[in-house]
């Protein structure tokens, strides 16, 4: 099947060609399946950020592939544009309106039709516990209110792909599990997801694959379910750092 988000050898060094650029993402490759929910885990500056940015057109890398729905993140045609949806960094919200209208609107900039837009926003913000807060601004909200109400504006249309940085690091333990059931039913009707995180315990219950990240390249996949999670993902990341190392100094280090 085809992928629905691709990154394929894809490279990135802020600061372009000045000798002090270190490479953020040094040949990112992963693709995500519909109907698949992938998450990367990776230390403090692994490039989980910088491949979601790409990805959402907002960083040209300097040089690989990457593919949203088929096409070119930088330059996605507005019919991709509509069926794609992502939160990473700043959630697309606006603080002055409430909750009810923020999904409202961000149902309707997603080809939702007017007369339809109110039913998803319900349905969302019911999802994810939000009633209470329907008629709160944005602005208003609590930290793990606003980060509910950021992944519920870019779900709230549906989306045949979407990405999430870091969804649940704000949230309390119920809101990390309604956001979820909420990844996963909308993997099982067909949704390619691609999430990052810290938490492998947390990735580990949502994921179908988890993509061990290290120096801007993935340097493994573990499945889910297999044991001592923690310890293969620490020797995937001992293991890229041997090999970075020159032939000479490895068997010292
Ligand atoms: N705007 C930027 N300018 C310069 N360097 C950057 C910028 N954004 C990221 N970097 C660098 O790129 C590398 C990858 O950063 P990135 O934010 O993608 O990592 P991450 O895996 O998301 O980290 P974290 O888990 O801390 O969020 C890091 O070395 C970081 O310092």
């Amino acid at each position: 099947m085809d992928s629905a988000l691709l990154l394929d050898d894809v490279h990135h060094a802020f600061g372009g060609h000045r000798p002090d650029a270190r490479p953020a993402l040094s040949g990112m490759s992963l693709a995500v399946a519909p109907g698949e929910v992938v998450a990367m885990i990776g230390l403090n500056g692994a490039g989980k950020t910088t491949a979601l940015r790409v990805l959402t057109g907002r960083l040209r890398p300097t040089s690989g592939t990457a593919r949203v729905l088929g096409h070119d993140p930088a330059r996605l045609p507005a019919g991709a544009a509509l069926r794609f949806g992502h939160v990473v960094g700043a959630a697309l919200v606006d603080p002055a309106l409430t909750v009810t209208e923020n999904l409202r609107v961000a149902a309707e900039l997603h080809g939702v039709a007017h007369a339809g837009a109110g039913a998803a926003a319900s349905a969302v913000a019911e999802r994810l516990d939000l009633v209470p807060w329907a008629h709160a601004r944005a602005r208003a909200l609590s930290l793990g209110n606003a980060q509910r109400l950021g992944v519920a504006c870019a779900v709230v249309h549906s989306p045949a792909a979407f990405v999430l940085d870091e969804p649940t690091s704000a949230l309390d333990p119920r809101g990390v599990v309604l956001v979820r059931e909420l990844v996963r039913e909308r993997a099982a009707a067909g949704a390619a997801v691609l999430v990052s995180s810290h938490h492998l315990d947390e990735v580990a219950r949502v994921a179908d694959r988890v993509l061990a990240v290290h120096g801007g390249r993935v340097v493994g996949s573990l499945t889910p379910d297999e044991a001592e999670l923690e310890r293969r993902f620490f020797d995937l990341v001992l293991a890229a750092d041997t090999a970075a190392l020159p032939a000479g100094s490895r068997r010292s280090a």
